[in-house]
């Protein structure tokens, strides 16, 4: 029964991406960092400026000494929430941001805790009981963030952690008010839990949509193309990496003979064989129609050659079964190149592309190589 709720959810969610972001991509990280942090931005300012404009009403409708001391702490709150705000300009990270979130979190709640510690028995009468709303108003405000479960429940909890405070300041966590605000951000917390793994699920099925190729799952080519130059930008000055370009062999035939369908399937079954042997530092993406292209980091001539050789027999032992019950062999040819300082993307795919043109000239189902390397 709960194995069949999980594998439901699965097919409409990808749960084990909701819970947490261990299984997300570097680059997908990073797009959510930038999602945090113009999150963050906007409350610190909006947070910050509202609490300045709301003095006034401090000072007509509190006494004297809690006015004094409220309107420190808004200045005091204000000039916090700039620096979180600013510093979200410059940090780029997904911990970074986190870690930004979770300090606003921390400047709002230490504002709720100080107003409810200075107000006292004051806090529950007329405007004053505004404050004692606060800790809502931030868990609705978590609701504009996309996070994984794990990191919401925490966010919750940041924020809970001052109600729990203020309660055991005012006179214990059993008393009617304190169940009643405990139950009543227990149920908000469940609300904005729902909409920022809601607004996560969206993000990552757009950008999926976005970057993958969906027939093999593959990167597609603009992001083939984007992670390669990054890979290329964060390699060693001395460390080497292949270019390999793969193409089906006689592809048109297959398709010819057997039906787009059982095309796709070799489509699919290449793109499995290929991730299979490649390692999780490596690139790889569909490149066009039956053109795939790989990236291996940090590998020699021998290495590149190799991994080469190991692929296209991989490809001729690994025949696939057609909807007629035929067994169906399939062939790739491969242009291998090994980069040396300062080559470019562009001219390692050209290389390559020439690399796959002399393969195919010269019967096709094999490796042909040539170092760039110095
Ligand atoms: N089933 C299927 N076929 C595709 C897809 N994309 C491209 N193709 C087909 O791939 C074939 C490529 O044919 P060609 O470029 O002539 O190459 P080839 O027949 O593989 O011959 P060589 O590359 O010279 O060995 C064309 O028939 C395209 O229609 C796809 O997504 N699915």
């Amino acid at each position: 029964m709960l194995s069949q709720l999980v594998h439901s959810l699965n097919t409409h969610f990808h749960l084990a991406d909701l819970i947490a972001a261990k299984n997300h991509s570097d680059d997908f990280n990073y797009t959510r960092a930038g999602y945090i942090a113009r999150r963050v931005r906007v409350l610190t300012f909006s947070f910050a400026l509202l609490g300045i404009l709301w003095i006034p009403v401090d000072l007509a409708t509190l006494s004297g000494d809690y006015a004094f001391s409220i309107t420190i702490a808004r200045v005091v709150l204000a000039g916090a929430l700039l620096v979180i705000g600013l510093s979200s300009f410059k940090l780029r990270s997904l911990n970074q941001n986190r870690v930004l979130l979770g300090l606003l979190l921390l400047a709002l709640g230490g504002f709720y805790f100080y107003a409810q510690w200075v107000l006292g028995e004051a806090g529950r009468q007329g405007f004053a009981m505004g404050y004692s709303f606060l800790p809502f108003v931030y868990i609705a405000a978590l609701t504009i963030f996309p996070l994984s479960l794990r990191e919401g429940f925490v966010a919750g909890v940041l924020v809970l952690v001052w109600l729990v405070l203020a309660h055991l300041m005012r006179g214990g966590l059993m008393t009617t008010p304190a169940l009643l605000d405990f139950w009543l951000i227990s149920l908000l917390m469940m609300i904005a839990l729902w909409a920022q793994a809601s607004y996560l699920n969206l993000l990552l099925r757009l950008y999926r949509q976005a970057t993958t190729d969906p027939l093999t799952g593959l990167f597609n080519r603009a992001m083939l193309m984007s992670n390669m130059e990054l890979a290329i930008s964060e390699a060693q000055p001395d460390e080497h990496f292949a270019i390999l370009m793969f193409d089906l062999d006689y592809f048109k035939r297959i398709n010819d003979t057997y039906g787009h369908m059982t095309g796709d399937e070799v489509l699919r079954e290449f793109a499995k064989l290929v991730k299979a042997h490649l390692r999780p530092t490596d690139v790889v993406g569909r490149y066009g129609g039956e053109e795939f292209v790989a990236l291996l980091r940090d590998v020699d001539e021998q290495q590149a050659q190799k991994m080469a050789e190991r692929l296209r027999q991989a490809c001729e032992l690994h025949p696939i079964k057609t909807p007629g019950g035929e067994t169906l062999n399939f062939t790739t040819s491969i242009g291998v190149t090994l980069s040396g300082p300062g080559n470019s993307i562009q001219s390692l795919l050209e290389k390559v592309d020439d690399l796959l043109y002399d393969a195919k000239h010269n019967g096709r189902n094999r490796v042909t190589f040539v170092s760039m390397a110095a």
